[in-house]
């Protein structure tokens, strides 16, 4: 049997800092990077540029599997830069607007189906971080490594907050609320691939942690498992 490359699966709700930990993983342990939820917004992003309406599962489905994209690595925030269509998009796939597209063309299965092999093609040596809602669950059902990071929904909205005003956009706290627990909704309530924890999955809630707490929970985990050599 092909030996395959360890995978660690980060999965979680909106803001629970999925990314911000995935990106530092990948950057201490010298591993690549999935951010599985830059396909979904830049899916929604794309159309919107082409007007394909965001309930078009056919068009969407075609859009996705044509959909032109390169992860450049980076040393900013996320780790890496996004380039669609030739365009840097990095910044603008980060706001509410393109998140709840993203959670919307992300409950159709047509276009589940069509990114999921993209978003295997990751599975490289010495490993792969993955971060998304299914990472576990769907993606790499059999990765060594699995955590679903929470955080209450107030904390998850506050840090949202903080990080799209530090980047200049003008947000208010009450309205990132209400769209993140809309979008946790849909999330959660989806018939194909919902946000769950796998049933191997370590449960970290980060209300309460530092980024650099979460992340060293996750590193013990890793040299419990002996995944980094
Ligand atoms: N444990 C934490 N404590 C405080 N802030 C955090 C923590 N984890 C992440 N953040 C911050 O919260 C924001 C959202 O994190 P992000 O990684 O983008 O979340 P997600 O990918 O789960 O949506 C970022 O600005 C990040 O720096
Ligand atoms: N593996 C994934 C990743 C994201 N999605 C969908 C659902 C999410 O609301 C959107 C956007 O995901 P993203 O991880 O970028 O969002 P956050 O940074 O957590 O706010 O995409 C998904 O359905 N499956």
């Amino acid at each position: 049997m092909k030996v395959q490359a360890p995978v660690i699966t980060i999965d979680g709700p909106s803001g629970s800092g999925k990314g911000t930990v995935a990106g530092k993983l990948a950057k201490r342990l010298g591993w690549s990077l999935l951010d599985s939820g830059a396909l979904y917004r830049l899916l929604a992003f794309a159309a919107v540029n082409h007007r394909v309406d965001l309930t078009n599962e056919e068009a969407l489905k075609l859009l996705a599997a044509h959909l032109d994209v390169q992860f450049m690595a980076s040393t900013d925030d996320h780790g890496q830069r996004i380039i669609l269509e030739g365009e840097d998009v990095t910044l603008a796939i980060r706001n509410e607007q393109v998140g709840s597209g993203a959670s919307k063309v992300a409950s159709l299965p047509a276009v589940r189906e069509a990114l999921l092999q993209r978003q295997r093609a990751f599975q490289e040596f010495p490993g792969l971080i993955a971060d998304g809602r299914d990472m576990g669950t769907v993606v790499f059902p059999a990765a060594p490594l699995k955590v679903f990071l929470t955080a209450s929904v107030e904390e998850r909205a506050r840090r949202r907050y903080l990080q799209l005003k530090a980047k200049g956009d003008d947000v208010s706290l009450p309205s990132l609320l209400d769209e993140i627990r809309v979008r946790d909704e849909r999330d959660t309530q989806r018939a194909v691939a919902p946000l769950k924890p796998a049933h191997d999955a370590i449960q970290l809630d980060s209300t309460e942690l530092s980024i650099e707490q979460v992340l060293e929970r996750i590193l013990s985990e890793v040299a419990l498992r002996d995944l980094a050599g």
